[in-house]
């Protein structure tokens, strides 16, 4: 699996924790987009980047963290084919894998410690889209976007 990860100034330390837990997984491969230092930078900028790679098929997920993972999250939100779950909890995590189909997590390293982002973390990237009747209204918010 590929993942592209990227992150604003405010969680350049949580994208790296993020990063030491993705390596536990042998199967995953991932592409860092920066940013990497604390210089400040705008979110927009590196939510179109990794969206650029799930949206392309470079990536099968992607990973978006800002201060609070609500901006980054917005703007990914506006990419065509983009379905990114803002998520606090590890509950959050698996429905939005199991239920929303989302394709991109966000958090935010202003608000979540490394334990549990780590949890939820590997909480998205072990769960699957479940289909079904969540298959119906996915479809149906991918019909929204057409309008
Ligand atoms: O977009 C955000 C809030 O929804 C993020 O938390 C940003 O990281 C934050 O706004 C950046 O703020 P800063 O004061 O420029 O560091």
């Amino acid at each position: 699996m590929n993942i592209t990860i990227g992150s604003d100034h405010g969680a350049v330390a949580l994208k790296d924790e993020v990063k030491m837990v993705l390596k536990e997984y042998e199967d995953i491969k991932v592409t860092d987009v920066g940013t990497f230092g604390t210089e400040s930078v705008d979110y927009p900028d590196i939510a179109e980047k990794v969206c650029a790679d799930v949206t392309s098929g470079k990536a099968d997920l992607g990973i978006v963290l800002c201060g609070t993972g609500i901006g980054i999250s917005i703007a990914a939100n506006k990419v065509k084919g983009i379905r990114c779950a803002l998520c606090n909890d590890v509950y959050s995590a698996k429905k939005a894998r199991e239920h929303n189909n989302a394709n991109v997590l966000a958090m935010g390293g202003r608000v979540l410690g490394f334990g549990p982002a780590g949890e939820i973390v590997r909480a998205f990237v072990e769960s699957s889209f479940e289909g079904g009747r969540h298959a119906r209204r996915v479809n149906k918010i991918m019909a929204i976007e057409q309008q």
